[in-house]
């Protein structure tokens, strides 16, 4: 981005009172809410966590900020040594701004949202129309109130799509976000039970995740997982244009002969049944988010062999189902981005079937955010884990202890290990002495529990 204090003052309604001329001439040429890492030349959006952020202004100013957003409550405190753009919320003011360079920028937008498979969704959507198109896609999974504003405001100006994640965890997020980015498009990959603690039922999260389509634009595309009933229920009542994808012949776009490689997964189309579509990723599950970014294409009229060349090389945002090499020569799936039942089992029915010539060990951690129903669901997760598939099991985190008990019945107690939130290092210590370079092993929690330390400590 690119914008004069003058114009950013205009768009969030600043109080100018306390910019003179030269500092409104001042140009700034990015955004950061975190003064560690602010560039040369950006805004700082000083926002309120554990800390606050206008605690941070001198950081910010050191490497390098042109300006800085500034709460009017802290109006006595404001730094004199750049343009202070006084605001009554600098997160409100954030994503105003944002709203502002949007509209200014008008690249078509593709929202995606939905329990599990946001990020992979975006990464494949965003590879797709990059073959023809300048494309800006939200950064890692920065997919909240502050990481969406974030993302759009990162766009170049030559921006054509905007390929942009949507999270939420709780009922109007999705309303609020949707409002803001106005998408042409708006995807949800499926409905789970992730963050179901503030919801209650699948069915509410459902409500939740149609919400995306509440700044659809009328002339938009809804594309969704045919397959959810209760998402074509809501579809229903919907005007727009819809495309659903799915594995039933009623879906639009249907995957056939869906094949699993070592590394990789293939599959056919339904409606070109002559291309062989191959995405490097294990899990049936990524077949039907590629499924979701292939409709995407379709809809932007991308040939089905560029798609068919985006989706085999396309880059994966790390920690999801990434396979890496470990300090003994064992081979790691790393899913420790977060975790719930639905993704849990998906990821084990995949590693179950992978190749090894030695033990297939899972180290799984607490599934957080799952309300009165969490220790049953962390119990039930045994069904999925069979002895003769997966050799060793670690677990870590309090509700984990149900599972424990329940694979005690089917286990031998050696090849059960059980640890505390609180012991993560002793886990990850007992896990290296225990690995072979024969092994394989796949890690995945919630991301509370930072399971992310093992992956470091076994790769390091
Ligand atoms: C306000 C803010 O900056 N808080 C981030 C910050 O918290 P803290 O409370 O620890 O901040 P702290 O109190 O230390 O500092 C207050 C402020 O001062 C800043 N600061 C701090 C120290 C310093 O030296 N300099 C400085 O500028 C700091 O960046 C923050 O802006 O530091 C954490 C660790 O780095 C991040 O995790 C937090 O990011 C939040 C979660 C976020 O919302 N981040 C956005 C950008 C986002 O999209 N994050 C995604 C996750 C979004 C998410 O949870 N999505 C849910 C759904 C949506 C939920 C909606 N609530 C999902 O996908 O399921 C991600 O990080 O991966
Ligand atoms: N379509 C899917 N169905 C079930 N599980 C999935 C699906 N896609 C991804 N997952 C699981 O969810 C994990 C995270 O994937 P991804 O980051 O794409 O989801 P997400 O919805 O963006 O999550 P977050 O918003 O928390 O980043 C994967 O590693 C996998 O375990
Ligand atoms: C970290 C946040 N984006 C998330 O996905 N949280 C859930 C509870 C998880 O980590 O499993």
């Amino acid at each position: 981005m690119k914008m004069a204090v003058s114009e950013i003052a205009k768009a969030i309604n600043a109080d100018e009172t306390y910019l003179n001329e030269e500092q409104l001439a001042v140009e700034v040429t990015g955004t950061n809410f975190d003064s560690r890492n602010i560039e040369a030349g950006d805004l700082f959006v000083p926002l309120q966590g554990a800390h606050d952020g206008h605690d941070y202004i001198a950081s910010a100013i050191a490497n390098g900020a042109n300006a800085t957003l500034w709460s009017k409550e802290r109006v006595d405190f404001r730094p004199q040594d750049l343009p202070v753009l006084v605001v009554d919320d600098p997160l409100a003011a954030y994503q105003k701004l944002s709203q502002y360079y949007l509209t200014k920028i008008n690249p078509r937008v593709v929202a995606v949202t939905g329990s599990n498979g946001k990020t992979t969704t975006k990464d494949m959507i965003a590879a797709i129309l990059s073959q023809d198109f300048n494309v800006t896609k939200t950064y890692d999974n920065f997919n909240n109130e502050i990481g969406v504003p974030y993302t759009i405001l990162q766009m170049e100006a030559n921006t054509e799509f905007l390929v942009i994640e949507l999270g939420m965890d709780r009922p109007g997020q999705l309303d609020f976000l949707s409002k803001l980015v106005q998408p042409d498009v708006a995807v949800i990959t499926m409905i789970g039970e992730a963050h179901i603690e503030f919801f209650g039922t699948r069915d509410k999260i459902t409500d939740a995740k149609m919400e995306i389509t509440h700044g659809l634009k009328e002339d938009g595309f809804f594309v969704y997982n045919g397959d959810e009933p209760l998402l074509r229920e809501r579809a229903t009542t919907l005007d727009m244009e819809q495309r659903t994808f799915g594995r039933q012949a009623s879906d639009d776009l249907y995957a056939t002969e869906v094949a699993d490689g070592r590394f990789e997964t293939s599959f056919k189309v339904n409606d070109d049944p002559t291309i062989d579509f191959k995405i490097p990723l294990i899990g049936d599950y990524n077949v039907d988010n590629a499924l979701a970014a292939i409709e995407v294409g379709n809809i932007f009229q991308i040939p089905d062999q560029v798609i068919q060349g985006a989706l085999e090389h396309f880059a994966i945002t790390k920690n999801r189902t990434e396979w890496l090499s470990g300090n003994k020569g064992e081979a790691i799936l790393s899913d420790v981005y977060n975790s719930n039942p639905t993704a849990a089992k998906e990821v084990l029915a995949a590693f179950s079937k992978t190749n090894t010539e030695g033990r297939h060990i899972v180290v799984l951690g607490d599934m957080l955010e799952l309300g009165a129903q969490s220790v049953q669901m962390h119990a039930d997760l045994a069904a999925d884990l069979d002895p003769n598939q997966i050799d060793t099991v670690y677990l870590i985190g309090s509700d984990m202890a149900a599972l424990r008990d329940r694979l005690l019945t089917k286990y031998e107690p050696q090849n059960v290990h059980y640890y505390t939130a609180d012991q993560l290092e002793q886990l990850s210590s007992d896990l290296q002495a225990d690995v072979t370079a024969q092994d394989e092993v796949m890690l995945k929690a919630s991301h509370g529990l930072h399971l992310e330390k093992v992956v470091a400590d076994l790769t390091n």
